[in-house]
Parts: structure tokens; C-alpha cells; sequence
């Protein structure tokens, strides 16, 4: 039962939740009796039967205990999976399967049967398989194959640990049944060396000594996809992660595996020594340790412990924490939601009448088959009605090889159709690897940093396809917005006024904070406007708009006379005309109803974009 969610003191202990609950299990299951310390291995015998600690670490790194957590003990069998794992990356899989199989035996962990038809152990996790795995540990001599086995397992605690020679001496001098099933596989050719050297090296890798603490770490590196959580060092290889929990699952307990999996659901590995390790892949690891042991090997108050949390914590790996239904945070369309270039009157009537061709796609969340294969449905719906889909994949952490194949297929199905498939904020970073590279191969030109430049990409589509561009070559006032609906000679007398300049690239124009003197008309090329040093972490400037032909900016000058509240940066070569605030507000004083128009054709264009904003505001809340 979950007691403790929330303490007397008023104020919740973020970490205190899980260290009280662990307290309380603790102090219930140190009292259990039954089992009894193992002693066939004679020093093994010495152990407390008293001890008993718990911890759970992590797959970010925190680690939980209570009771005797940081007490060392040997390993003993729990180092069965890790060196399982070694071998499969140093062998890979069909040799390591010639060698030992997967096959769970139902009979204790010393059993001395071998699988009849292919002549080798049923599985690495007893001893049979273990010793046979053992001889897969690299080095020319003794004392190299024992300094490697270490280092793994140095490498999975996260901190060196060493061998406890009594214990070792102790197996070594009376192991004699686990001697009798290496000279049988030697026999049977499933051993080829000495069987005196891999028995040295297996003693050994039992005899390493770890403390409860060490355990979870160890089992959250599993549950971790091989990294260690509190290294960051990858120690397994990602691939053989799931072998090595495959067959924890089924035969790490021994003949209790049936039982185990049915009332825990975790995979699992037990040692004689009175340890339990536990693995809940992409969340933690559990490790308990306590000496008294059951008829079938394992620690009594270990698998009390295990059951507890599992059910309170509703940890069973069958049950299923995934959900596909929230693959898709939101859709957006085009006719709403606009990039930030600034368009004339003209192409934002287009936009807001046909922008619903352009569909962007939230995605958030793991891209696994299950989810990418919703979002590919969801997608399939959406085609009929647009012809451009933008993927905003900044919500995504990772996408699994499946996931991948999914989308470049879906990729190409977009290609073919000649619909636009458009993707952006696909993160470079491990985890989306794969995903970078199918979609890099699909689309090499349709893959964005920015979502913005995504958008941009489909309206300037939709724009260009509808022929309505901005004619820069037969340029004249009349055409601008904030001249409309002047008389030809008011025309002609702003024309005198009008200074035709030249910017190259990366020219700022305009700076934040000087005077405004200026308004600009474009007629060739496009500029940004940024807010200088607005994003604070980065010192980087944020773009708040890009402009291009027709479209005029610092206007606001006309109506304030102050200082520039942005930069204005030109992208390419910009040819524009300058006018001059003060020659405006001259010529109103002669000719008032050309300020009159001015003013109100600005107003116009405010509300406007005001109006829209609004409209982007509201669907963007939803
Ligand atoms: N179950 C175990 O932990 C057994 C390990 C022990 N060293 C043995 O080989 O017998």
C-alpha cells in the first residue's frame, strides 16, 4: 500500500515521497523470517541473516535506499546477465546461441542437465550456461580475464569495485559440483579451455563484490538502454539490452521464473549470496539484498520486497504505460496560422482563402511503431484537403528504427504524389539518428531548423503557384499599401521625395534605439526584422517578421517620431526607397489629406494584423 504520498510537515519532500514509502517497506520486510543463509559455499555461510537493505535507482541517476543498502556482499549470479551481455557484443548472437541456449530449465540454478538435442546449458542464467559464457572474457591470462571481467562491472556500478578473495578462495577450494558441469560441457565441446581457467575467471565474476546501491545502478543501466545513469558511459550496447532482459524475464529466478513473472512481472536475477535485481526498462532499477535464501535460491525478504513494490508501484513490464492517442499535440492550418514574413493585402487574401492546403502537425512524444503509425493514419486523413504537411518534430525525443522506416516510406509516398512533406525541428542528437537520416535521404530539401522557414516555404508555394507575386520590375507607388487610395499628383509629390537606396547582405538598416528619421519602401530583395539580444540564454536576436517588394517598414515613425524599437537586417542586396519623416509631415502641412491617407491606410493595416493576431492567438490556446 501507498502510505505516505504526503507528509505531516506541510510541505512536500520531492524526494522524501519515495525515500518513506522505501523506509516503510523496509522496516516490514527486515522482519520477515524463513530461508536460510547459503553455506555450501563455505564463507558465504558467515553473513548476517539480519542485513537487509533496498534501493532503487533511476534512469536519470537519483537513487533511493533504506536499511542496509550500502553493505557489501558478493554478487554471485546477478553478474550472469551482465557477462551474457559481454559476450553477445563481443560474439554476437548466433555464436553465443551455438554455445548456450534460451531455454528456461524449471530446475534449480546448480542443475548439472544439458540440453540433449543441441548438446549444450538451456540458458545463461544457471550455472551451466554462466560457466560457459565465462570463457567468452578476454585476456591472455588469469589475471587479464579477471582484471576485464572487472572493469565491466566497475563500469556498470560506476565505481571500481574489487573481488572479495575469501569468498572467491572459498568457492574455488569446494566448487565442486560447478567443476563437475565444466568438465561435462568440456566433454561435450561446449568449453574448449581449460576448464580450471574458466572456472578461476567465474569464481571470480561471482566473487565481485557490490552493494545494494551498486545493484539498482546496475539494473538502471539496463532499464537505461545500456548507459549508466550515473557515468553516462554506454556499457551495453542498446541492441543486446533486450536479449539480456529476454531471458532474465524467463529464467533469471530459476524454477520460480514462472511464478516470479506472474506475480511481479519484472525481470529479474537473483544470487545466492541473498541479492535480487530488478529491471523496469525505461524507468528504474530495484535491488535488494538479504541473506536468507528460499528452496529455490532466492532472498526471501528479496522477493517479498520486489512483490510489494512492484504492485504498489504498478511496475509489472506487461503493463502497458504507452500511449499512442497523444502522438498528435494539435494541427494548425495555413489560413490561420502565418509565418512570419510579412505579406501585401493581396497574398494575405490568398493565404487566409486557400492557406488551409498548408497543415502543420504538432507531434509530440516517443515516435515508436504504435505511434508513428497513428500519426501516418492522421496524415493519410489530412491529404485529401492539403497539399502541403509540415511535421514539427520539437516535441519528439526519439524515434526507434521502425518509427523511421514508417515516415521515409511515407516520405516517398508524398513524393510521388507531388504533395510537399515538410519537416522541422528534428533535433540532431542520438536518439533521432535514425530518423534524421531516412528523412535526410527522402527530402533533402524539405527539412527545416525552424517550423517558421517551413511555413514560409509553403505559403511562398502557394503564392508562386497562384501567380499573384509582387512585380518588382514595373514598381510604383500606387501599388503600395500605405499609398493606396491617393490621387496621381499626391503620387508624383511623394515620388520627388522618394530616395532609392542600396543594401547588401547583412546591411542593418535600421537600428534598435536610434532615432527615426526613415521610412523604407522595398522594391528588390527582403529584409528581417529582429529584436536584438532577445533571447536571453543565447544572446541570440529573435526574428519577429522578414519583408519583402512592396511592403514598407519603420512607418511607425510617422506616427511616434521616436526612437527604432527593432533592427532591420537586409538578407540579400535590398534596393528600397527612403523617405524622410520630416519631409512627409512637411508636405502634410501643405497637402494634409495626403498625411490623412497615409495615417489611415496604417490604421487599416493595423487592425488588421492585429485581427490576426488575434485569430493566431486563439488557435494557438487551443
Ligand atoms: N545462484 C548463484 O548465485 C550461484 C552462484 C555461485 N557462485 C555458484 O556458482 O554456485
Amino acid at each position: 500500500m501507498l502510505r505516505t504520498f504526503v507528509s505531516g510537515e506541510g510541505e512536500i519532500p520531492s524526494s522524501g515521497l519515495v525515500s518513506d514509502y522505501l523506509a516503510e517497506l523496509h522496516f516490514r520486510i527486515s522482519h520477515l523470517s524463513g530461508g536460510a543463509v547459503a553455506s555450501y559455499i563455505p564463507e558465504l555461510a558467515k553473513a548476517d541473516p539480519k542485513l537487509c537493505g533496498i534501493a532503487i535507482a533511476t534512469i536519470d541517476g537519483k537513487t533511493y535506499s533504506a536499511g542496509d543498502a550500502d553493505v557489501e556482499f558478493t554478487i554471485q549470479s546477478v553478474s550472469k546477465p551482465f557477462v551474457y551481455g559481454y559476450a553477445l557484443e563481443r560474439h554476437g548472437r548466433e555464436a553465443i546461441l551455438q554455445r548456450v541456449g534460451v531455454e528456461p530449465t524449471g530446475e534449480a540454478f546448480n542443475s548439472i542437465v544439458l540440453d540433449e538435442v543441441h548438446n549444450r546449458p538451456f540458458n545463461p542464467m544457471v550455472n551451466a550456461g554462466a560457466i560457459a559464457i565465462a570463457e567468452t572474457i578476454k585476456g591472455a591470462t588469469p589475471a587479464e580475464r579477471a582484471q576485464n571481467m572487472l572493469t565491466l562491472f566497475s563500469r556498470l556500478a560506476g565505481r571500481r569495485l574489487s573481488i572479495d578473495e575469501q569468498v572467491y578462495r572459498s568457492e574455488l577450494e569446494t566448487g565442486h559440483r560447478n567443476r563437475a558441469i565444466a568438465y561435462m560441457m568440456l566433454n561435450s565441446g561446449m568449453i574448449r579451455r581449460a576448464p580450471e581457467d574458466i572456472l578461476d575467471v567465474y569464481f571470480r565474476q561471482c566473487a565481485v563484490r557490490v552493494t545494494a546501491r551498486d545493484l539498482a545502478v546496475m539494473a538502471a543501466t539496463l532499464a537505461n538502454d545500456g548507459v549508466n545513469p550515473l557515468s553516462g558511459e554506454r556499457v551495453i550496447a542498446t541492441e543486446y539490452v533486450s536479449d539480456i532482459l529476454t531471458v532474465m524475464n524467463t529464467c533469471g529466478m530459476y524454477n520460480y521464473a514462472g511464478q516470479w513473472s506472474y506475480d511481479v512481472g519484472i525481470p529479474a536475477k537473483s544470487g545466492v549470496a541473498g541479492s535480487i535485481l530488478a529491471v523496469i526498462p525505461g524507468q528504474l532499477g530495484i535491488a535488494v539484498f538479504s541473506p536468507p535464501i528460499d528452496q529455490h535460491g532466492n532472498s526471501v525478504r528479496g522477493v517479498a520486497a520486489c512483490k510489494e513494490i512492484a504492485q504498489d508501484f504498478r511496475l509489472n513490464i506487461f503493463r502497458s504505460h504507452v500511449s499512442t492517442s497523444t502522438v498528435i499535440r494539435r494541427e494548425l492550418y495555413g489560413d490561420i496560422i502565418h509565418s512570419k514574413r510579412a505579406r501585401n493585402p493581396l497574398e494575405r487574401r490568398l493565404l487566409s482563402e486557400t492557406g488551409r492546403r498548408i497543415c502543420i502537425i504538432e507531434v509530440q512524444g516517443p515516435l515508436f511503431f504504435g505511434s508513428a503509425e497513428r500519426l501516418i493514419r492522421r496524415i493519410g486523413d489530412v491529404q485529401s484537403t492539403t497539399s502541403h504537411v509540415i511535421l514539427d518534430f520539437r516535441r519528439v525525443p526519439s524515434a526507434d528504427e521502425a518509427a523511421s522506416q514508417l515516415l521515409a516510406r511515407l516520405a516517398g509516398a508524398f513524393n510521388e504524389t507531388g504533395r510537399k512533406l515538410l519537416i522541422s525541428h528534428l533535433a540532431h542528437q542520438p536518439a533521432l539518428a535514425t530518423l534524421h537520416e531516412a528523412m535526410e535521404q527522402a527530402l533533402p530539401e524539405q527539412i527545416f531548423e525552424h517550423r517558421d522557414a517551413a511555413l514560409e516555404w509553403c505559403e511562398n508555394a502557394v503564392i508562386a503557384e497562384a501567380g499573384i507575386q509582387f512585380d518588382a520590375t514595373r514598381f510604383s507607388l500606387s501599388e503600395l499599401h500605405i499609398f493606396k487610395s491617393l490621387a496621381r499628383d499626391d503620387l508624383r509629390l511623394l515620388e520627388a521625395l522618394a530616395r532609392p537606396m542600396i543594401f547588401e547582405a547583412g546591411d542593418r538598416i535600421i537600428r534598435t534605439g536610434d532615432p527615426a528619421r526613415l521610412f523604407f519602401v522595398i522594391a528588390r530583395g527582403t529584409v528581417t526584422v529582429e529584436l536584438a539580444d532577445a533571447v536571453q540564454a543565447t544572446h541570440q536576436n529573435l526574428r519577429i517578421a522578414s519583408m519583402g517588394p512592396g511592403l514598407s517598414f519603420g512607418e511607425m515613425a510617422l506616427l511616434d517620431g521616436g526612437t527604432r524599437s527593432a533592427d532591420v537586417v537586409a538578407n540579400e542586396r535590398v534596393v528600397c526607397y527612403g523617405f524622410s519623416v520630416d519631409a512627409i509631415h512637411e508636405l502634410g502641412r501643405t497637402h494634409p489629406h495626403v498625411l490623412t491617407t497615409i495615417y489611415a491606410n496604417m490604421m487599416r493595416d493595423f487592425s488588421e494584423r492585429l485581427r490576426r493576431a488575434n485569430d493566431e492567438i486563439r488557435a494557438l490556446e487551443q
